[in-house]
């Protein structure tokens, strides 16, 4: 079964100030199946943050529907975790306590919210900092941190909208990698918001590419490329030539 079936969806944002609306999403169709991994690639104010936020539950569609496994999106959910582009971590808390921050919400106990957290802390890479706090680690830790919170409660879901935006590009490639492996090792399913195309084909298992004005799908292309994935291979750049065509304005047109 399909773990998310975005059907017919359209989103139009009322502008009653300039009085005159947007509409961010134009009858879009995807299906992201059980353990894929999708990324949503395109121009800045395509809607993919749009996309995402609706797939969240912390938007809804003006038309269609957003449903996960099987059931609608009404609202925000532990079946799906979500990574922001900013951590957004608690600051007085340290790094352990920001992993388990969820299960305290649910009323575990400490012992079981430290075990627990210790578990997700050393999947991304973050044993011996458990006591650390926000301040005093690097915006990739800082973003592993994050990871681990989202990863904690199990959700079958990760959406993830551009969380290595911020990062410099050498830290930005080894949480690439480290992505990568944490999905391997933990599957779910995935979809990732990015405008970097070399990070769409390093990730995904899929890339939606989309076009601007309104924001819909031009394609959904599997990758099929093995992995690692070498962005200097030639059928890497034969996919990497084929959406630039689809993102110039020309190509995104008649795509
Ligand atoms: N709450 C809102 N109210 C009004 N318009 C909005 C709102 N949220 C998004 N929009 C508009 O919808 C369009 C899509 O925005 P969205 O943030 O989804 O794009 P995006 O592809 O994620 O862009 P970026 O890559 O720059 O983050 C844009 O034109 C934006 O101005």
């Amino acid at each position: 079964m399909a773990t998310i079936e975005i059907s017919g969806v359209s989103k139009i944002f009322k502008d009653a100030k300039r009085k005159s609306d947007v509409t961010a999403l134009s009858n879009v169709d995807v299906t992201v199946k059980k353990n894929e991994f999708l990324c949503l690639l395109g121009p800045s104010g395509c809607g993919k943050s749009t996309l995402l936020n609706m797939i969240a539950g912390f938007d809804k569609p003006t038309a269609g529907t957003v449903k996960v496994d099987g059931q609608v999106v009404e609202a925000p959910g532990s079946d799906r975790g979500v990574v922001f582009q900013q951590a957004n971590l608690m600051p007085w808390l340290p790094v352990w306590e920001n992993v388990a921050f969820h299960l305290k919400m649910r009323g575990a106990m400490k012992a079981e919210r430290r075990e627990k957290a210790q578990l997700y802390i050393n999947m991304v890479g973050l044993t011996g900092f458990e006591n650390h706090f926000p301040s005093e680690l690097s915006g990739g830790m800082n973003q592993r941190v994050g990871i681990a919170r989202a990863l904690l409660m199990n959700p079958g879901v990760i959406l993830m909208d551009e969380p290595f935006g911020a990062l410099d590009e050498q830290t930005r490639m080894d949480m690439q990698n480290e992505l990568v492996r944490i999905w391997e090792e933990h599957k779910g399913t995935i979809v990732f918001v990015t405008h970097g195309i070399d990070e769409a084909l390093t990730l995904g298992t899929h890339v939606a590419v989309m076009s601007a004005r309104p924001g819909r799908i031009a394609e959904l292309i599997h990758l099929d490329l093995p992995r690692p994935r070498d962005i200097t291979s030639p059928r890497f750049n034969d996919v990497k030539r084929h959406i630039l065509d689809l993102l110039r304005p020309s190509g995104a047109a008649h795509g």
